[in-house]
Formats: structure tokens, sequence, C-alpha cells
């Protein structure tokens, strides 16, 4: 196994009573990053949190890196306020925006490292031209909006595509690619075969009774099926 694999806990799924533990448990049972779903109830059909949230959880002594999937319009304003919350990083939702461009380059002058996610419907293709200036794309394998979907399949083509794409143009190791919805130990075989690496979950971990035995095998599981194309990345001269 030469590319890290990454969990990515989803906090839509958490105790929003108890945040702070919740958060704090999860981390003590091996998550990597913590992921925000934030969604605006106008580029999709439900409210979740903002940026208070995560200013909340520094204060409260999160130190795990957050990363924040902006499933919004007014990006830009947005990404500035998570930047002053304690954000690290920002993906923004490719059909949400109108110049993929200028909004990647506004998050990388925050200081924060940036990524595009794109709906399930969408073709992966649209992103070619930009990855150079990524460090994560997240294909959605669910329609953005609400925790405890279904996974849909189709996607899978998508990241395979991907990935053979980050691999011709010598990027892969360096470009996350990033799954989120319904993400659990039945799918994540498939997701780490076609090609993904980091992993949102978040029903499949804040549901179980126990993270750290989810995790832990989350992690195996992804480890055993990852695609060759990992194996060795020496072809990049690294
Ligand atoms: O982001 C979304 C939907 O927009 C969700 O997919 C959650 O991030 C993960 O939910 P689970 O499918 O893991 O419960």
């Amino acid at each position: 196994m030469s590319q890290e694999i990454v969990i990515s806990p989803s906090i839509l799924s958490a105790d929003f009573a108890r945040l702070g533990e919740d958060v704090t448990r999860v981390i003590a049972a091996g998550a990597d990053r913590i992921h925000f779903d934030v969604m605006d109830n106008n580029y999709v059909p439900n409210l979740s949190f903002g940026a208070p949230i995560c200013k909340a959880l520094r204060d409260y002594g999160i130190s795990a890196p957050i990363d924040v999937h902006l499933m919004t319009n007014e990006v830009e304003r947005l990404a500035r306020y998570f930047k002053e919350a304690g954000a690290n990083h920002i993906t923004f939702s490719y059909e949400a925006i109108t110049h993929t461009d200028r909004t990647i380059n506004l998050i990388k002058e925050l200081g924060l490292s940036v990524g595009i996610a794109i709906n399930p419907g969408t073709p992966v293709e649209l992103l070619y031209p930009v990855l150079e200036q990524l460090d994560l794309v997240l294909i959605m394998t669910v329609n953005p909006g609400f925790g405890g979907q279904k996974f849909l399949p189709y996607t899978l083509a998508k990241i395979e595509a991907l990935r053979q794409e980050l691999k011709r143009q010598n990027l892969l190791g360096k470009v996350e690619i990033q799954v989120d919805g319904g993400v659990n130990a039945d799918t994540i075989r498939v997701l780490a075969h076609a090609g993904a690496t980091n992993f949102v979950a978040g029903s499949a971990i804040f549901d179980a009774e126990d993270y750290a035995q989810v995790i832990t095998n989350l992690r195996e599981l992804a480890i055993e099926h990852e695609s060759p194309d990992y194996v060795d990345l020496s072809f990049r001269g690294e």
C-alpha cells in the first residue's frame, strides 16, 4: 500500500446535542479528518450548519483537520468564514458556481487546500482542465442533501475514469479521490478498487456503537481492495 487511506467521518450524522464529545470520540477511534457537510437549503434542499460550529469545535479543543464540503451558493464568502473559524480544507460543488478557476484561486489565497465536488449526474471530464490546481476531487456517490442514502453504483465508472486521468496527467497520489454517500463495509471494496482513497462516512460510523471497530474495518477493507495503480507510484520518480 503506497497511497494513504483517509477515513473522514461526516458530522452530519453525529449527536448534535453532544457534538464536542462525539467528535472527540470519533478521533480517538482513529478518524483522520472531520468532514463538514454544509448545506444552505438553496443549492441543496436541506439546511445543516455553518462556520460557528467549526469555531465551537476548535474552541472545544478539537485539533484534527477539518474538511469542509460547501453544498452551497455564496462559496467565496463562506470559505472566508470557515477559514476564520479554523477549517483546513474547502471543497466546493462544481454545479453551484460559475467561475471554477477563480473560485479555486480564491480558496488557495486564503491558505486552504481546495477540492471540487461533482454530483452523480455530472460528467467527471468537466474537471480535467483544472485537476492540476486541485488537492482533492470529491465524487458524490449519492445526490447531495441528506445522510443515510444508498450508494449509486453508476458513479464507480467516474471514479475509475478519474483515476486513469490522474495517472495520465502524472497527478495520481497528488490529487486525492474522495467519495461521499452510502460508504460502508459493503461498498468500500468497490470504491477503493475503482480508485478512491478518501472515504467520507456518516451513518456507517455514527450509527454504530463502536466507532473504532467500524473505522478500523473500513480502513482495512480499503487497503485490501486498493487499486493496483497506487501500489507503486515510483513511476513518478518520487
Ligand atoms: O453529504 C452527504 C449528502 O449530501 C452525505 O452523503 C453524508 O456526508 C454521508 O452520509 P452517509 O451516506 O454516510 O450516511
